[in-house]
């Protein structure tokens, strides 16, 4: 225990102080503290496998952290074991005092003993989560189409009658019915995606609601090819503007979109450009790599709004890690990765390949020098080694290391994370 948090507890919180608990993180999120009946109740539905936990001062629940089991996509395709860490908050009485810091040391330690090979996140702020060890590994991208500027043809059916595929407006039974299958065919096509439990789908429709937001029925449309495949489906809402000419200027924003197959991914964009009265699209938090901006006849009209650090990676085995995704060339590269908390630090040979991945502890002289935290950020392919050599975060102990981890470890399409979590 720091010196800074001697006098406090910090233990597993039991369901009898649930409430407490949710108290504490609803001020450290600056949420309204009143815990309702039925919040508690979602949050005891929600996430099933939670291992909540929390600082105690003389009783009452001063920092709140909660962590569940997680698989997230590698690239190439594996599901990866993860401790997806949630719910990080201290009260504003007791911040910089170590809470968060032990909180999280007695989480990793743990997620390192049951065997999880990454812990992730979602970071409310950048600066928070470096120092234990994660990376950024993510990046999301949001887009606002002008649709009167996109050069799509306002008249046209959608989707394109071509195509045999159709679009239907269901309700949110009908999304927890059909969501989950999509997403298993999407999870293993998109390196950084992580797993969802049913729950996911009941938060997202409005059947659970562990903080008690306001919840306003959004519109649901689902895309299905001319086989009658469910390829894709988007959860959107819609304002109500108007110009003082008396005409709409209404802004469909996303909530979510999945999509399957760049045929589902088409459809659901022109059917969302397509809507009576909506002059704008606000496109959610999508993939940096997105198709929408190309999928306009003219992509200016996509502006980006928002790109920012999406899933954060703490890599607990880095031997498991590097040998858990594929390769598109072949090669060797002998790292050495300094973890400050111990749990992952070494200095590992990674012999890989288009066949196949070895990674083993080694004595051989080290290629590229980093912390762990860095290689997190190259690990789904996104970030680039010569990059951070240019920023002194990875250090060459050989010339042209970096550019041979690049060509290594970088992938063709980029990493996302659709969730939120
Ligand atoms: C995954 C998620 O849940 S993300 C949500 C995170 N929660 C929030 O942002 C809610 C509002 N903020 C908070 O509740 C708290 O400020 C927390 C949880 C971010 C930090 O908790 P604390 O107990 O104050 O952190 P702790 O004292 O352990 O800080 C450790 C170090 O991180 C630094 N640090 C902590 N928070 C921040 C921050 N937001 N920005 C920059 N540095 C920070 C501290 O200064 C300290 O540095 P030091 O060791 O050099 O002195």
């Amino acid at each position: 225990m720091s010196r800074r948090s001697a006098a406090l507890e910090f233990r597993q919180t039991e369901d009898n102080d649930l409430a407490d608990w949710m108290r504490a993180l609803k001020t450290g999120f600056l949420r309204s503290p009143v815990v309702t009946e039925e919040q508690l109740a979602a949050r005891r539905a929600a996430t099933p496998g939670s291992r909540t936990s929390g600082a105690y001062d003389a009783g009452r629940c001063v920092g709140t952290f909660r962590s569940f089991p997680q698989e997230v996509t590698a690239v190439g395709g594996a599901a990866v074991p993860a401790d997806a860490i949630t719910n990080v908050s201290v009260l504003p009485t007791h911040r910089r005092r170590g809470v968060l810091s032990r909180l999280m040391s007695d989480d990793l330690a743990a997620a390192k003993e049951r065997g999880d090979v990454l812990a992730t996140l979602i970071a409310a702020e950048y600066r928070i989560y470096g120092r234990y060890g994660f990376g950024p590994a993510t990046t999301m991208t949001e887009w606002a189409v002008d649709v009167s500027r996109s050069g799509l043809d306002g008249r046209a059916p959608v989707p394109d009658p071509r195509d045999g595929g159709r679009i239907d407006l269901v309700d949110g039974g009908e999304i927890r019915k059909l969501g989950p299958a999509l997403h298993a065919r999407l999870r293993p096509a998109q390196p950084g995606a992580v797993s969802r439990d049913e729950s996911w789908w009941e938060v997202n429709t409005g059947v659970l609601r562990p903080y008690g937001d306001e919840w306003s029925e959004p519109f649901y449309a689902v895309y299905r090819s001319a086989d009658d495949e469910v390829e894709g489906a988007v959860s959107y809402r819609a304002d109500d503007r108007w110009s003082d000419a008396k005409q709409p200027l209404n802004t469909a924003s996303v909530n979510w979109l999945l999509s399957v197959t760049p045929a589902a991914e088409r459809a659901l964009w022109h059917y969302l450009c397509s809507v009576d009265w909506i002059t704008r699209v606000k496109s959610g938090w999508r993939s940096p790599d997105d198709l929408l901006p190309l999928l306009l006849p003219d992509p200016r009209a996509a502006s980006i709004t928002t790109q920012a650090d999406w899933l954060w990676i703490r890599i607990l085995d880095v031997v498991r890690a590097l040998e858990a995704r594929t390769y598109d060339t072949a090669g060797a590269l002998v790292l050495e990765v300094a973890d400050a908390a111990g749990l992952a630090g070494g200095r590992y040979l990674l012999d890989a390949g288009p066949d196949g991945a070895s990674c083993t502890p080694t004595d051989r002289g080290a290629d590229l020098t980093l912390d762990v935290a860095e290689l997190a950020s190259l690990w789904l392919g996104d970030e680039s080694a010569a990059r951070l050599a240019r920023l002194g975060r990875v250090r060459e102990e050989r010339t042209g290391a970096a550019r041979k981890a690049d060509a290594l470890l970088r992938s063709s399409a980029r990493p996302w994370c659709p969730d939120l979590f």
